[in-house]
């Protein structure tokens, strides 16, 4: 079905493509890393895909460190907008597909019920603003062969994510405080991984633009660390507290929920439940 260019293959997504790619025989996948593509080298970035011919390009690569974005604004954004920006011309140029990660970040979290893809974003941070840019650029660009998919709290075995956090946290402390005033989705990795090898595909049909994929439910970071915890580490407890007791450099939407139904409906995918998806995830990260 087609010759797949993962970029930032060595991240947590990345890494996720590249455990699952065996199962995906239909596609050829390349995967590059960052210590072989800097994607905010321009010029290399085009001879790469002078060279490389494929059919979709996915681009898991971002700046991702959400506080110290906020002293890095111009690196966040080389790579979360200038980077992006370069990768949809080209993709244009040579009509590749392009699936491009984006985050709940994008919104202020004043929402109240899930967002739908064309509700206003505001980012509140340097991150969010970056990625939201990156966005801009590729339905400006090259509108008509794209894929945005904006996800949320990201976990798997591979990098660093929450899950991994409170599993190092819950071997070393009796107790940990967690926030509690802020609800979202959490992720599997390997659900969006493959969520997207099913919606490629289907590319070809005009299913194209901005999408969400969240797993299931909705849960504060609090709750999601007592999920955590209670298999894992059942003697640590988990204290809820408010955001002011736990000062970010920069502040997280209070309520960062993606509705799903259009990525649901449109591709025809079902997506399970975060708890679901968090058990399987544990036992992995575990074995
Ligand atoms: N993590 C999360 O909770 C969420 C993530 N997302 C989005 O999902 C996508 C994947 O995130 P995730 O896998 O967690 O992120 P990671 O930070 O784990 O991976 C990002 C990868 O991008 C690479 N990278 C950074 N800069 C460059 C560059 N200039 N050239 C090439 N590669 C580069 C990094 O390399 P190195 O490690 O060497 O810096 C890293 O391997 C991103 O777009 C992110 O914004 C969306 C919502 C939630
Ligand atoms: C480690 C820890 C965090 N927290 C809080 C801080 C914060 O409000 C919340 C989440 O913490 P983190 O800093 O791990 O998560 P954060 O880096 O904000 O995660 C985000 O990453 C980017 C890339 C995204 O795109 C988002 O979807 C989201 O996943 O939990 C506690 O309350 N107690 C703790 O012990």
């Amino acid at each position: 079905m087609g010759n797949i260019v993962v970029l930032g293959a060595g991240g947590q997504l990345g890494q996720e493509f590249q455990a699952i790619a065996s199962l995906y025989t239909s596609f050829e996948f390349v995967f590059v890393e960052r210590a072989k593509l800097d994607l905010v080298n321009a010029t290399a970035l085009e001879e790469f895909f002078k060279v490389n011919d494929c059919d979709y390009i996915i681009n898991c690569a971002a700046y991702t460190n959400v506080d110290k974005a906020e002293d890095e604004g111009p690196k966040a954004n080389l790579i979360n907008t200038v980077a992006v920006r370069n990768l949809a011309s080209i993709c244009a140029q040579k009509d590749i597909g392009l699936i491009h990660i984006s985050t709940d970040y994008v919104f202020n979290g004043k929402g109240e019920k899930p967002y739908k893809t064309d509700f206003p974003t505001e980012p509140l941070g340097n991150y969010g603003r970056s990625k939201r840019k990156g966005e801009e650029a590729i339905m400006e660009i090259h509108p008509e062969n794209s894929l945005i998919i904006r996800t949320s709290w990201l976990y798997s075995e591979f990098g660093h994510n929450f899950v991994k956090t409170m599993l190092r946290l819950g071997e070393e402390l009796n107790s940990i405080s967690v926030v509690e005033d802020q609800v979202g989705s959490p992720t599997y990795a390997r659900d969006l991984a493959m969520a997207i090898l099913e919606m490629i595909p289907q590319m070809k049909d005009g299913k194209t633009g901005i999408y969400h994929y969240a797993n299931n439910g909705e849960v504060s970071w609090y709750a999601f660390a007592k999920a955590i915890l209670k298999t894992t580490h059942p003697n640590c407890s988990v204290q809820p507290v408010p955001s002011s007791a736990y000062p970010t450099k920069v502040k997280r939407p209070k309520y960062s929920v993606l509705d799903t139904t259009k990525t649901e409906t449109d591709f025809k995918i079902t997506i399970r439940l975060w708890d679901v998806a968090l058990q399987e995830a544990l036992s992995r990260i575990q074995s």
